[in-house]
């Protein structure tokens, strides 16, 4: 478990001072995976740097597993850190070691018994499914290898934490699909509790289970990823969930209609309803879907449609009623009847 404290970063600069965090506190269960989104200059690198004193915090508490890293001796913090692994960007692998020298590094770092290095490597790179590269040189290697690279030398010491900076933002697509599956098959199998700073929603929706918004060195929103995503409450939340689930459309459809154009938000089981043709059949209106998406967070279904319903009017205001009434949202947003 990872309990944060009242954190505040601030960095002394020629300038003056910049704060990175200002006076966050935040918990993340053991097994759970966490996201931190915000954009650049958020303070997101800061907070996380923070949670294994890479960076010194100017005042608060963390906590890993119950212990205060803050008030330990060097020597315990070094101890204390081989239990938070960290994977980066740029995965800072050592160029001129090999894949599985690269991994032993961290693993002689520890004291790890010679002996049992050479299975210790081989059973990591087993598990992040590169078996097959254990003696070649990181310059040999695509961008999603590299990163398996940083995660097995991450797990080496089994920590119990893992610490991702944007672990897939030098990655494509693909690539970072892979690698956010891997992350999720660690996470399950190992029960290593995982916090990624990202900025990119899909990351979070892909395999985190609660997320932070951050802004200012604040934490300004938190919760469960798919209550964030279905009701954000803050502007930022908002744009940063737009960015998956919003679409606009094109002026043409917009003004081209004879009904009312309404955008319905279905939530979790609603979206597997048959609202729709119940409408139908019950009210006197035409309609015609001209837009529509549903993404599934945390397998639960979340649904956008743009619909125009067109008939008598009165019948029309009925049928959206209860449209409105089945689902959480509705907004009406072209009225041509
Ligand atoms: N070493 C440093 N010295 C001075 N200021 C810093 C330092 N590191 C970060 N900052 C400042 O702290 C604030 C937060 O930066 P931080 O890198 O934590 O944000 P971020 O959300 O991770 O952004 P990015 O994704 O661009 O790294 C920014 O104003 C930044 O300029």
């Amino acid at each position: 478990m990872i309990e944060v404290k009242s954190l505040v970063k601030v960095y002394e600069t020629k300038k003056g001072s910049v704060t990175g965090v200002e006076d966050v506190s935040l918990k993340v269960e053991k097994g759970e995976i966490y996201g931190i989104v915000g954009y650049s200059g958020a303070g997101k690198s800061s907070l996380l740097r923070c949670l294994n004193l890479l960076e010194k915090p100017t005042s608060g508490e963390i906590y890993i597993d119950g212990v205060e890293l803050t008030s330990l001796s060097k020597g315990e913090l070094r101890k204390a850190r081989l239990k938070i692994g960290m994977i980066f960007q740029h995965f800072h692998l050592v160029s001129a070691k090999t894949v599985s020298e690269n991994i032993a590094f961290a693993l002689k770092a520890a004291g790890t018994a010679k002996t049992e290095i050479n299975e210790r490597v081989l059973e990591l790179l087993h598990m992040v499914g590169l078996s097959d590269k254990k003696d070649v040189y990181p310059a040999q290697l695509s961008g999603g290898q590299k990163q398996r690279v940083g995660i097995a030398r991450a797990l080496a010491n089994n920590p119990s934490v893992l610490l991702c900076d944007e672990a897939t933002s030098a990655l494509d697509p693909s690539t970072t699909r892979s690698i956010l599956s891997l992350l999720k098959k660690i996470n399950r199998e190992l029960g290593i509790t995982i916090v990624l700073i990202t900025h990119e929603m899909e990351v979070v929706k892909t395999i985190c289970d609660r997320m932070a918004v951050m802004q200012d060195g604040k934490i300004i929103e938190e919760g469960n990823v798919y209550d964030i995503f279905a009701n954000p409450q803050e502007p930022l939340t908002k744009d940063f969930v737009n960015s998956i689930l919003q679409f606009e459309l094109p002026e043409r459809l917009r003004k081209e209609r004879e009904g009312k154009l309404i955008k319905i938000y279905f939530q979790g089981e609603i979206a597997e309803q048959g609202v729709i043709s119940d409408v139908f059949q019950k009210f006197k209106v035409r309609g015609n879907i001209l837009h529509g998406k549903i993404e599934y967070i945390q397998e639960i279904p979340l649904g956008i449609f743009i619909m125009e319903v067109s008939g008598e009017t009165l019948e029309i205001d009925r049928a959206i009623d209860y449209i409105a009434s089945r689902t959480r949202n509705l907004e009406v947003i072209e009225d041509a009847a």
